[in-house]
């Protein structure tokens, strides 16, 4: 995938603006707001909140529901303590805060997943967003070593235990989806514990004209799912089924939301969506969230789940390492390329084809605190 060198940049990520102390949004960070798209910022018929310590078959049918609506859902009663996602905040603000140089020290490689970077889709678009993000694959130690010689250790044994607590959890809700698929871990060619994990650490500074910047563009994630601590600032933003509303995914104290990813898309033929989301900003607080991806084990292959009442894989099947790779040529074309050509265009591909790159032009919305 390419990835922006450091030449050009006062620091990793920020194409040589200084966030902290820019007056205007400069121009290569100025994005447009296209015709047509509405800002439904009420909660009301928003994604549901979804209570974790219910009976696992009132759940697993309320998540599977939210599945094939949303795509996302948020969940409380999650089993995540509280602590761990105070401490991964804590461990979040002191990895942003470090000057620039320390944080080139753990600059991400062209070809590699670990580290600081701007975001992967990039390159995608005509104008820089306004994020800085930190990418953690496996143990954060050797990027971590780099940024604190000296005290690297807090940091480290933060994001392993919150590493570890994502894990049980992404299990735990994975169980629950294959239940409403109807599929169990047999059906798998890997074993669910077995599911790999990158963790994205994203920051979102103040901005002080929020309405002409993008914090992340629309995108979908390619894992199998996402679980993201988004703290209590909003900025995240769902396209909802028409494809013309973004719908803010309000705070809710001690909630976690859950993305659907591009490969449980796949893997349950289209019966969980994978959200359109995007991240905006605000004028007043900078804004921190902390997003762990679910993966099947390296090697798997991810296939659709096929049975008496869904007869007809739509998608051929394909591996993580394969899907990153496709996902960094093709972006929000990537899960359609994969459609298998007898499949014809299902209701269940509601993907907002009208975002694809060559014929989107970047989005804003309006002011949210
Ligand atoms: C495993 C990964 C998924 C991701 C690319 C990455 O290598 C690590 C970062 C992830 C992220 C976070 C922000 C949005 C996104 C599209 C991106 O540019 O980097 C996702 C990638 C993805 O889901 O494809
Ligand atoms: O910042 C957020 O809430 C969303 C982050 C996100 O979409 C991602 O990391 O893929
Ligand atoms: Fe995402």
């Amino acid at each position: 995938m390419p990835s922006i060198s450091s030449g050009d940049l006062s620091s990793p990520l920020d194409g040589g603006v200084d966030f902290g102390s820019v007056k205007t949004v400069p121009e290569s960070h100025a994005w447009q707001e296209p015709e047509g798209f509405s800002l439904e910022s009420s909660d009301l018929d928003g994604i549901p909140v979804i209570d974790l310590s219910t009976p696992w078959w009132g759940v697993a049918r309320e998540i599977g529901r939210a599945c094939a609506s949303w795509g996302a859902f948020q969940v409380v009663n999650h089993g995540v303590p509280d602590n761990v996602l105070k401490r991964v905040e804590e461990q979040g603000w002191r990895l942003f805060s470090l000057p620039p140089d320390q944080k080139l020290k753990a600059e991400r490689g062209p070809d590699e997943i670990a580290g600081f970077g701007a975001p992967r889709i990039t390159h995608f678009f005509p104008k820089r967003m306004w994020t800085e993000g930190f990418t953690v694959f496996g143990s954060p130690l050797e990027q971590a070593r780099r940024l604190w010689p000296h005290d690297h250790m807090q940091f480290c044994e933060v994001i392993e235990e919150y590493q570890s607590e994502m894990k049980s959890l992404t299990v735990k809700l994975l169980e629950l989806i294959l239940e409403w698929v109807g599929a169990g871990k047999e059906d798998l060619n890997w074993e669910v514990g077995d599911s790999s994990g990158v963790t994205q650490l994203n920051s979102y500074p103040s901005c002080p004209e929020p309405s002409r910047a993008m914090g992340l563009a629309p995108h979908t994630d390619s894992s199998l799912l996402t679980v993201i601590h988004q703290s209590n600032t909003s900025g995240l933003q769902l396209l909802d089924a028409s494809g013309q509303k973004w719908v803010t995914v309000p705070p809710v104290h001690g909630a976690l939301v859950v993305n659907i990813g591009d490969l449980l898309h796949i893997l349950s033929n289209g019966r969980c969506r994978s959200s359109m989301h995007r991240a905006v900003v605000n004028r007043v607080h900078h804004r921190l969230s902390f997003a762990y991806f679910c993966f099947p084990s390296p090697g798997a292959t991810v296939e659709p789940l096929i049975g008496p009442d869904e007869p007809t894989a739509l998608y051929r099947s394909v591996t993580w390492t394969e899907y990153l790779r496709i996902k960094g040529t093709l972006f929000n074309n990537a899960l359609f390329s994969l459609l298998l050509p007898d499949s014809g265009f299902s209701t269940r591909l509601q993907q907002p084809f009208s975002l694809l790159p060559s014929q989107s032009r970047p989005s804003v919305m309006q002011e949210s605190h």
